[in-house]
Formats: C-alpha cells, sequence, structure tokens
C-alpha cells in the first residue's frame, strides 16, 4: 500500500518547569487518501502538536513528514501555495479562523481566487456549490461570520477548506462545542464529504464517541506516543491497549449508537 502523507519517527520536546519533555515521541503515523482516520486521546496527549508537525506548520526537533513524496516543512509551506493547498487545516476555534470582516462568500472564494484565478461566475458557481454540500442556505452567503451560529460558521470553515480542492483535510476538534443534534449533523456530514470526495480525512479529538463513530481507522495517542492504530469497522474488540479500552468504557456523550446505515450506505 503506498501511504501518501506520511510522518516518519516525529520527536518534539518542549519544556515544562523547566524540564525538558517529549509532547511527541518517535510518533510514526500515515494518512491515505480516500480513509476517514482519527488521532484520539486525552487533553495533552501530543495531538494539536503532532498534526501541527504533519501540516508544515511546525518543525519536528527530528524525524521527516512526506506529502506525495516530497518532504514537507514549514519553509516549502511558506513558498508553495500548492503545497500548502493540498493540506488544508479546519481548526477548532471557528470564529478566530473566518475574518469577521469578511462575508461568507468571501472567506469561501479567499481560496479560489489565491489558487485558481477563475472568472467570476466560475468562482461564484464553485463557491455556492461547496455551500450547498454543507448544507447551508444560499442566503447565507452575504452574511459576516461573525453572525452565525458556531454550527454554521463550522461548515463555513469547512467549505472554505473544501474550496481549496485538498487530497487531505484535518479537522481538530471539528465537533467540540456543539450541542449534541448539531454535533452528530456535522459528524454525518464530514462522513459525507468524505465519501463523495474519495480526500484523505483525520479527526483529531479527545471525543471517543465521535471517533467510533466516524472512522474507519482509529489511532490511540497517550503520553505523546501512538498506542495502537487499528483498523475499525465496529467492533470495539479491536483495541488492545488498556488506555483505549479505559477511553471507551468510561465515554458519557451523546453519540452512543455505531450507525452502519450511515457509515457504510
Ligand atoms: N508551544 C508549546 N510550548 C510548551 N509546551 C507546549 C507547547 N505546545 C504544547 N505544549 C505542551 O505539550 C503537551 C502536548 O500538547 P498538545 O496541545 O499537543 O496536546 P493535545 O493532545 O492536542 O491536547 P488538547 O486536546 O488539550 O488540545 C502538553 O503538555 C502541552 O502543555
Amino acid at each position: 500500500m503506498r501511504y501518501i502523507l506520511t510522518a516518519n519517527n516525529i520527536t518534539k520536546c518542549f519544556f515544562k518547569d523547566g524540564k525538558k519533555f517529549n509532547a511527541v515521541d518517535n510518533v510514526s503515523f500515515f494518512l491515505d487518501k480516500n480513509e476517514f482516520c482519527s488521532l484520539v486521546g486525552e487533553s495533552g496527549s501530543g495531538k494539536t502538536t503532532l498534526v501541527r508537525i504533519i501540516s508544515g506548520l511546525i518543525s519536528p526537533d527530528s524525524g521527516t513528514v512526506v506529502c506525495d513524496g516530497e518532504s514537507l516543512t514549514p519553509r516549502l509551506r511558506r513558498k508553495n501555495k500548492v503545497i500548502c493547498a493540498k493540506l488544508q487545516l479546519v481548526l477548532q476555534n471557528s470564529r478566530a479562523a473566518l475574518d469577521p470582516r469578511f462575508s461568507v462568500y468571501e472567506s469561501i472564494a479567499e481560496p479560489i481566487k489565491n489558487l485558481k484565478k477563475c472568472p467570476r461566475d466560475e468562482e461564484r458557481k464553485t463557491v455556492e456549490k461547496f455551500i450547498e454540500q454543507m448544507e447551508l442556505p444560499k442566503s447565507i452567503l452575504s452574511q459576516r461570520s461573525g453572525e452565525l451560529s458556531g454550527g454554521q460558521q463550522k461548515r463555513v470553515c469547512i467549505a472554505r477548506a473544501l474550496a481549496a480542492d485538498p487530497d487531505y483535510i484535518i479537522f481538530d476538534e471539528a465537533v467540540s462545542g456543539l450541542d449534541a443534534v448539531v454535533r452528530k449533523n456535522v459528524l454525518d456530514l464530514l462522513i459525507k464529504i468524505q465519501k463523495n470526495s474519495g480526500k484523505g480525512c483525520l479527526l483529531i479529538t479527545h471525543d471517543i464517541d465521535a471517533a467510533l463513530y466516524i472512522s474507519q481507522r482509529i489511532a490511540v495517542m497517550k503520553s505523546g506516543r501512538i498506542l495502537e492504530s487499528v483498523n475499525y469497522s465496529g467492533d470495539i474488540k479491536v483495541f488492545k491497549s488498556e488506555y483505549a479500552k479505559t477511553l471507551i468504557s468510561s465515554s458519557s456523550s451523546g453519540i452512543k449508537k455505531y450507525d452502519i446505515s450511515v457509515k457504510n450506505g
């Protein structure tokens, strides 16, 4: 199997209370096209640090990230818009991620303007296509992002990421802070997007239920290390680590049932 986005033996250390520690400790990871994977672990386990390295936002102390055969570094990301577009990150805080001065249209059109420079009517059609995919009304296009609900802002951020036509999308805590109904709607939408687009999608989360609901593969992270990475089709017996079992048994959030009709339908 050819893994397209790979992180190889990544280590990153920080200082806490004057002591050096490995926030990410010799981790190897891959994200293939056409899969939904989750990276799950408690707060402070190193997920965000690993993802910032995988996205080329910060450098590891050691190890490499390779995207479609090319070594991905913060320098390359800054210099090369095309590489930058290939891998989109949807951040946890949608409100902060959207420029409040921009209309929804401008927010989604920005990556199209930067990357494609297509005629104005084509640009509008593309923006409208993504708005439709996000199950948002066209009337929202003229609104400012600050006027939208949390769930709508999340959808606009996803539409904006899709507008860059990436091969991979990383969702950092895509559903945290959303109420149970909106949370499930957004998760269902992410499943649909992945299936229809064939993109490689990665959900970063401490929400094991969301990971179980959405993923074909789940990597479990603790104290800077990936304890296990399992293919998941609904049977929690695939998890071998005590930590994963504890996470699953202690979860108490809204989505309990693995909904096979959404996942495979
Ligand atoms: N820039 C930094 N400087 C110093 N320590 C950092 C820095 N970034 C992260 N850390 C520390 O590294 C560890 C891992 O943090 P990280 O944000 O990667 O974890 P996480 O699993 O994403 O947590 P959360 O789910 O709360 O976002 C934590 O102990 C954190 O305090």
